[in-house]
């Protein structure tokens, strides 16, 4: 294993996972951190941790398992994946973490770059946008878990660690890989430590990559982990054959826990064409919404493509944790999702497609899945991914990721059509 890497979240961790596999890395994504050495030929391990929403400690021990692990595997290089939108809170856990790393990496220059063209996410001047809008104007200020109320990356970053913040501006990224280098070297000196770089191209992200060569510590939504390959294959390291990947028949089943924007178009447009059950943050609440029930409706609609959401619009989750507490309605509803995948598959069902980072971990974790192979490119962000030895499609969707008709086309690729 030449890279290894820590994600934040399981549809994080499968973002990054397709943006190596498209560069031609062999990747394997492991759900927790394995029990055993990873199989060999495996040049890039994407290691998924539930870990961005948790105590601040808990990250950090969870981040440092997973390193010691990625290390025995004789990885030359880490990289810690967090949201393209830079989810976290004041007290972390993008600081915490990446403190922890630093700390036990030894690294003394560590990009922070959550941009990620493909998908309308740009760092100009440190400030994120989300298409043509600062990050804090983009829908995120209202995410139920992780409210992003402040565009500027290096403030938002500045309570959350130890370390100060520095930053390479675009002017230098567009000079490419040596002003890159020779400006993190600059950083170095002043005492910076994690330092935000610009990127608004993948052409930048590409430079920024061959920049980060030698660093033994890169952070970043998966569009800074674009040019990482590019290193390996120059070094002759990467053997760069893509692994064949044959889709999954049989019945499909979608959850969708996601309340972000492009996650409620596509329920909604979804929910006009095939049969839908709408799961009310209330009624799980009180215990009158249960797994049972909810597998039972997706498990009667065998031949279509059957949605069940609790996907809402912020005043909706904002009255539901005014009622019941934004943690334990989160908890619920993870709750939920996990139990009903879990029945799902136990009912037959072999293609699973879920919307949501957190609700995507509870779903991995309610089937008991340890790894998964990557395929095909659903759209930017998402792949395919299969279990290993098991006749089991998914496709774990970010929330504001994909195409207005992501469930359809999701279905069908995962079919291998
Ligand atoms: N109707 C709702 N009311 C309150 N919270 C909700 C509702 N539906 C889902 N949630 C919670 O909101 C969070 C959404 O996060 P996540 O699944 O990561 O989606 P995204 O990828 O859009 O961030 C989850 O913890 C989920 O359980
Ligand atoms: O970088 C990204 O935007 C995604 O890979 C990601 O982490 C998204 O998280 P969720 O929106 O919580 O699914």
């Amino acid at each position: 294993m030449l890279l290894g890497c820590i994600g934040d979240d399981f549809t994080g961790s499968s973002d990054l996972a397709n943006t190596l596999a498209k560069g031609g890395m062999r990747v394997t994504q492991y759900c927790g951190v394995p029990g055993a050495p990873a199989e060999p030929g495996v040049e890039a391990g994407v290691v998924a941790l539930k870990s961005r929403t948790i105590a601040p400690g808990d990250a950090v021990a969870q981040s440092l398992s997973t390193l010691e692990w990625l290390r025995k595997q004789g990885c030359q290089q880490y990289f810690f994946k967090y949201c393209s939108t830079f989810d976290s809170r004041p007290e972390g856990n993008i600081g915490p973490v990446a403190d922890a790393l630093i700390a036990a990496l030894g690294a003394d220059r560590v990009i922070v770059c959550p941009a990620f063209p493909a998908t309308g996410r740009y760092v100009y001047q440190g400030h994120l946008f989300v298409g043509d809008r600062l990050l804090s104007e983009s829908g995120m200020q209202n995410h139920p878990l992780t409210p992003m109320t402040d565009p500027d990356i290096r403030r938002w970053l500045a309570p959350q660690t130890a370390h100060p913040v520095g930053h390479v501006g675009a002017p230098t990224v567009l000079m490419g890989p040596d002003a890159i280098r020779t400006a993190l070297a600059a950083e170095h000196a002043a005492g910076h430590v994690l330092v935000v770089v610009d990127a608004i191209r993948d052409a930048d992200l590409m430079a920024i990559g061959e920049a980060a060569r030698d660093l033994a510590l890169v952070t970043g939504g998966s569009g800074v982990a674009l040019g990482l390959p590019e290193n390996f294959r120059r070094a002759g390291l990467i053997a760069g054959e893509a692994t064949a990947w044959d889709g999954v028949g049989g019945p499909c089943a979608i959850l969708s826990g996601s309340c972000s924007r492009a996650t409620n178009a596509q329920v909604a447009r979804h929910a006009a064409s095939y049969p839908a059950m709408e799961i009310r943050a209330d009624a799980v609440m009180r215990g009158e919404t249960t797994a049972e029930a909810v597998a039972e409706f997706l498990l009667g609609h065998p031949e279509t493509l059957p949605l069940a959401y609790s996907s809402a619009d912020p005043e909706a989750v904002q009255g539901a944790q005014a009622r019941f507490g934004r943690e334990a309605v989160a908890a619920a509803i993870e709750g939920l999702f996990a139990e009903t995948a879990r029945r799902l598959v136990a009912g037959g069902i072999t293609r699973l497609i879920s919307a949501g980072g957190e609700t995507s971990g509870a779903v991995v974790e309610g089937v008991g899945i340890d790894a998964l192979e990557i395929g095909p490119e659903i759209d930017p962000g998402v792949p395919a991914l299969k279990v290993p030895g098991r006749n089991l499609a998914l496709a774990l969707k970010s929330g504001n990721f994909g195409s207005p008709d992501f469930f359809e086309k999701a279905s069908r690729i995962l079919e291998g059509a």
